[in-house]
């Protein structure tokens, strides 16, 4: 693509050479992956900065660099610009030619709840015959071949590049999960959204966002920035489907001019759950909608679950499916991977391995844990390194008033001494008495420990990880699967 094309839709500070033949192969952030013939984007990052890199992609071939300050002695043209962070998601869809424009993109935020939502939009969209994408935290999704993701929410340039690939394969609606990180970071500004669906708002990232209204603020400009033009408007319909039963229902309505569709359990709603029941192998209710009322009986557990279900219906109720069809597609899915997902290998106990790794989310798998367990609950749970350290006794303290007996542990550690993130944990126990709780470092002796003390009619709870396949410690990655320790630990093989 011809560089001056690209640079047309962005307010420039500075050229620094003639760049009216040059046509560029690529666009990258990352000097490591520059290609002949492709242009840098350098990024001020929370560890490094882009600038430095500017003179190594060059060296692999880029022709010409977007920066913020000029780079002394680059042997090629520099674009200046006053914020690269802004200028890089539109560079991005005008160089894959705006793909998310051709397509429905469906996206999703909230605390928790973020990958089931996505995955049950995704299951009922697809049983309709559509062609889908998926993009979340398991895994990136372009029909039936999948990918791995680095981050909930791709920075922009992959997920615009993910993008174009959906199209060509002629995807017509996409789930994505829009993380609060992504939407600070500007990652999915140059993305057009159908439809922002709100799942939940409570403490998660304080360590990223400073403050919870700055954290609800980040959500919020998902939706002031849903169909927010003139043009956006006269293209078709934008939904912002809302739970209303969240305390934060009244500021994310207010935040956008897009068409409102609620949702929620407790408080009046166009989609709401009514006569809620749980139970050990499922939830069932009644979904009454503007569409009409139908039955479910959802084989994924807990209020929680329910309200998933009720965000995926009523997403794709603005679609137009119909009632039945949602009710067929929701009452298929089993679960999502590594979320309230049952590890059985011949005990007569029940564990469960779950991704909570927020105090509400922990507070509400618990209390669905508690609804149906006839024995003992034993809650294995730690606490992620470098992340929200704030979360971190409040968690414990969650485990040791839902649990007969909490084991913290170690979850991701990363650089930080995993010492000092149970230290942290503790803090929230200081008045609970030692029987009630264990620490245990290793995560292995904290599941062995669990499934050690289970007997018949017990639940074990292994919390925070989920679907991971890892343990970060330091900066390295060791293979580590609640599910696949669980298994030994039952089995006597650890
Ligand atoms: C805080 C955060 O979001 N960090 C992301 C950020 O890293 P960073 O700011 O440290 O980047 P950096 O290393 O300083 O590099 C700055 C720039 O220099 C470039 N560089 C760097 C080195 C080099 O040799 N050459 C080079 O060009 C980098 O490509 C980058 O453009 O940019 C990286 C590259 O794209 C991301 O991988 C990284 O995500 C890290 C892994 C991360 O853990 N992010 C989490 C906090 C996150 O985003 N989580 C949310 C989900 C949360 C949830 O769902 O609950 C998510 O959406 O995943
Ligand atoms: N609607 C919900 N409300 C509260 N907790 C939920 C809800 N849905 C799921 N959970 C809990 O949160 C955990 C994570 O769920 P999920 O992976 O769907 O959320 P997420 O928002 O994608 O998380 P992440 O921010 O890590 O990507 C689940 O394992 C479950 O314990
Ligand atoms: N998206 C979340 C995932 C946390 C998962 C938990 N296992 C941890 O490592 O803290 C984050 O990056 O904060
Ligand atoms: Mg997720």
């Amino acid at each position: 693509m011809q560089l001056s094309k690209l640079l047309a839709p962005i307010l420039l500070k500075k050229i620094t050479d003639t760049i009216d033949t040059l046509d560029i192969t690529g666009i990258t952030a990352d000097s490591r992956k520059a290609c002949p013939g492709c242009l840098f984007v350098a990024l001020k990052g929370h560890t490094v900065d882009g600038h430095d890199f500017v003179a190594g992609a060059v060296e692999q071939g880029a022709v010409a660099a977007v920066v913020e300050r000029e780079v002394e002695g680059l042997p090629v043209p520099q674009i200046i610009v006053h914020n690269t962070r802004d200028v890089v998601p539109i560079l991005a869809s005008t160089f894959y030619r705006h793909p998310s424009h051709s397509m429905k993109v469906i996206g999703v935020t909230g605390t928790n709840g973020k990958t089931t939502v996505t995955n049950l939009i995704d299951k009922i969209l697809t049983d309709q015959g559509h062609r889908t994408g998926l993009i979340g935290t398991i895994k990136n999704r372009i029909g039936n071949q999948e990918y791995d993701a680095a981050n909930t929410t791709p920075e922009a340039l992959e997920l615009q590049e993910t993008f174009h690939r959906m199209k060509e394969f002629g995807t017509e609606y996409v789930a994505m999960e829009v993380s609060s990180h992504a939407l600070d970071l500007k990652r999915v500004a140059g993305t057009r959204f159908r439809t922002a669906v709100f799942t939940n708002l409570t403490q998660d990232h304080l360590d990223f966002h400073g403050s919870m209204e700055k954290y609800r603020n980040a959500k919020g400009k998902f939706f002031s920035q849903l169909g927010n033009t003139y043009e956006d408007r006269l293209v078709d319909n934008r939904f912002a489907v809302i739970n209303a039963d969240d305390p934060e229902a009244g500021f994310f309505i207010g935040q956008t001019v897009a068409q409102v569709v609620t949702y929620g359990i407790d408080k009046e709603a166009d989609v709401r759950g009514l006569n809620v029941q749980i139970e050990a192998g499922g939830a069932s209710f009644t979904l009454a909608s503007f569409a009409g009322s139908i039955d479910l009986h959802l084989q994924m557990t807990g209020k929680f679950s329910v309200y998933n279900a009720l965000a995926a219906a009523a997403a794709c109720l603005c679609e137009g499916v119909g009632l039945s069809a949602i009710k067929a597609s929701l009452e298929s899915v089993s679960g999502v991977d590594g979320r309230f997902e049952r590890v059985v290998a011949g005990q007569d106990f029940t564990v469960i391995v779950d991704y909570a790794h927020t105090p509400d989310s922990l507070e509400n798998v618990l209390k669905t844990i508690r609804e149906f367990a006839k024995g003992k609950v034993y809650t294995v749970v730690g606490c992620g390194g470098d992340r929200d350290r704030t979360k971190r006794p409040i968690m414990a303290r969650i485990a040791a008033a839902y649990s007969d007996v909490a084991i913290i542990t170690s979850d991701n550690p990363r650089t930080e001494d995993p010492e000092k993130i149970l230290d942290d944990m503790e803090q929230g126990l200081t008045d609970v008495s030692r029987d009630r709780y264990v620490r245990l470092t290793d995560r292995k002796d904290a599941i062995r420990h669990a499934v050690g003390q289970a007997v018949a009619g017990d639940v074990v709870l292994i919390a925070g990880k989920g679907h991971e396949t890892y343990q970060i410690i330091g900066t390295t990655k060791h293979h580590f699967d609640d599910r696949e320790v669980a298994v030994q630990a039952i089995r006597g093989e650890l």
